[in-house]
């Protein structure tokens, strides 16, 4: 049957533009994320016969100040854990990045709720897979909120529109001759949903991921003619390279690809828990043929009826789909592959992110060595998790997890570097300026090369942003907390103004100058660490509504003005007491009392 297909793929043409030539390769991830391009695989017309065109178009529908990006959508075998909240945070912090730049951003984010794990783990809870979904979406939906996680679309899979929309995909696909009947016997991970190749597996037929073994089935299924497009695949990832990233994963993909792909089996005849195939109601649909859907059926207008097109005509293709490399084979190969079957644009960028590991093996609720993010986040603060992930995980790498590396960091970090340097700026503002600027701040920095310093690390944040690059952005962003500390540092202006007279005037632009640095930090780090920034904005003696309106414009030097009036300093993040250290103070506090005690005998 496979060889059946080849026909229509042999003869198929594609155009390609000439500026996604190799050299294109070079371009830099900025560029790619900004720049609107996209394949666009056009609807098999019936005078065409099945033949596919794929041309550049410059932005396939979604308009190019759009920025639609999507996390994973989670399987709600299990409540999430910090792995999944990884994922989230990271798109959020794009997304929160991309909205400062001024686009209008889609973030879809949303539980996939379908096949056999769901209904074994519902089950074994007691309740019925729909009252399962409801439980574990919701515990998705509320660490969301926690976690500051600020998306524009849920989508669930059990929705009505989104089972429409995957009939209407399946049925397309089925049209253009790509889903065909067969028997196949293999050997099945239930934890990936996956038949695996033996020779990809541990002993005793072992998952490498799951380290559990496999089984034998045999089923009679639908397959999708993967192999059909293994040839127009390798070319797409040539002369798109951007599609898989970074590219050390696009490497990966492109092996796997050379390596030959196989038709593969998108029905289930054992599994209830799923959408009917059209046409078979015997057979549920393959939850991965089912949940790569989400991605556009999310973008489906709420009041809309179902439809395919109109869900692609708000958003499409998505600009970014940001994944753990777990499922980077579903993602670069088999979505890619079903979206040309379909007729519909490819995603400009899949990007393959690492693992939070625990003790060398990956995090995940299959193995349930997991970390427990709401856990992290009652005893931290969302602030904390946000940016200790972010910064100390190389984006695209695997990281492990220590609690002292966690504690660590964000005191040195957020509590010492840029909440002290805020409270003890405004002390002294406070005490020698009554919390009031005496200049605008572009006048306080005249004469000096601070405000270049800090202008050169403020476009070097926002270029590590827009790579993706996001614990550089970090980076970036301390290191002006450290300008603004070594400033003060060399400026000693508590000992100015003890001075008086116009080494006083110095040492109040000083604060000035501080206080702006502080201003900046505040709107770069604001997609990693959202609250402590408008924290320490309200300090500044701004509303949550100019917070709110902040965009990276606002990052130049220059805005804050004479006369403004800051609030009363307070801490805006709070050190992290360690066991010891708080043991510490006891010890020294029951020492004072006992000496005060001592004292008044
Ligand atoms: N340890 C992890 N590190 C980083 N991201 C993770 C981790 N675990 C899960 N994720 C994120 O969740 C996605 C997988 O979602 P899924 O709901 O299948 O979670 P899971 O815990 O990996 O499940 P399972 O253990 O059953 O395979 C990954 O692609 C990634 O985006």
């Amino acid at each position: 049957m496979a060889a059946g297909m080849n026909c229509s793929f042999q003869n198929s043409l594609w155009l390609l533009n000439p500026r996604q030539g190799t050299n294109f390769r070079a371009a830099h991830l900025r560029t790619r994320l900004r720049l609107p391009q996209s394949l666009f695989f056009s609807a098999p017309s019936p005078a065409a016969d099945g033949a596919l065109y794929c041309t550049n178009s410059s932005n396939g529908s979604a308009a190019s100040d759009t920025f639609v990006l999507t996390t994973p959508l989670y399987y709600v075998n299990a409540p999430p854990h910090m792995g999944s909240a990884y994922t989230t945070i990271a798109a959020d912090a794009i997304a929160r990045f991309q909205r400062l730049l001024g686009k209008k951003v889609i973030f879809i984010t949303g539980t996939d709720e379908h096949g056999e794990k769901i209904a074994t783990a519902a089950s074994a809870q007691g309740s019925s897979p729909g009252e399962h979904c409801d439980v574990i979406s919701q515990a998705y939906k509320s660490l969301w909120k926690d976690l500051e996680i600020g998306y524009d679309k849920f989508i669930r899979t059990t929705d009505p529109t989104h089972e429409a929309i995957v009939k209407q995909f399946y049925s397309r696909v089925l049209a253009k001759g790509d889903i065909y009947k067969a028997d196949y016997e293999g050997l099945y991970c239930v934890n990936c949903e996956e038949y695996k190749d033996e020779k990809d597996l541990l002993e005793n037929s072992c998952c490498p991921m799951h380290l559990k073994p496999c089984v034998r089935r045999k089923e009679d299924n639908y397959f999708f003619a993967l192999s059909k497009y293994q040839k127009l695949l390798e070319e797409t990832l040539v002369q798109n390279p951007d599609l898989v990233q970074p590219s050390f994963r696009l490497n990966e993909v492109q092996s796997w690809i050379r390596s030959g792909l196989k038709d593969f089996s998108i029905s289930r005849a054992s599994v209830e828990w799923g959408i009917p195939v059209p046409g078979d109601e015997k057979q549920t649909i393959y939850v991965w043929f089912d949940a790569l859907l989400g991605y556009i059926s999310a973008l489906s207008e709420e009041k809309e009826r179902p439809d395919l097109e109109l869900a692609v005509s708000s958003g499409w293709p998505a600009s970014l789909h940001l994944i753990g490399k777990d499922i980077l084979r579903f993602h670069a190969v088999y979505w890619p592959a079903m979206l040309m079957s379909a007729g519909l644009s490819l995603p400009k960028m899949v990007f393959g992110h690492g693992f939070l590991t625990k003790d060398g093996m990956k995090m995940g609720k299959s193995l349930g060595n997991t970390l427990e993010p709401n856990d992290l986040v009652q005893r931290f603060g969302s602030d904390a998790v946000r940016y200790f992930f972010l910064r100390e995980v190389e984006f695209g790498s695997d990281g492990d997890y220590s609690e002292d590396r966690f504690i660590n960091i964000v005191n040195a970090h957020l509590a010492n570097t840029i909440g002290n340097l805020l409270n003890r700026t405004l002390g002294l503002l406070r005490k020698n300026c009554q919390s009031t600027l005496v200049v605008d701040s572009a006048v306080a920095a005249e004469g000096t090369s601070f405000r270049e310093t800090v202008e050169t690390l403020v476009e070097r944040a926002r270029v590590h942003y827009e790579n993706l690059s996001l614990s550089s952005a970090c980076e970036a962003v301390l290191e002006i907390g450290n300008a603004g500390n070594s400033y003060v540092d060399e400026r000693a202006p508590w000992s100015l103004f003890k001075q008086g007279g116009p080494a006083s005037e110095a040492a109040a632009k000083d604060l000035v100058v501080v206080l702006e640095v502080m201003r900046i930090i505040a709107v770069t780090l604001a997609p990693v660490a959202p609250s402590l920034c408008l924290r320490i904005y309200k300090q500044l003696g701004y509303s949550e509504d100019q917070f709110n309106a902040l965009t990276w414009v606002d990052t130049k030097w220059g805005g804050l003005k004479c006369g403004q009036v800051m609030a009363q300093p307070k801490p805006v993040f709070a050190r992290i007491e360690t066991q010891t250290e708080e043991e510490g103070k006891a010890a020294v506090g029951s020492r004072s009392g006992k000496k005060k005690l001592k004292e008044a005998a």
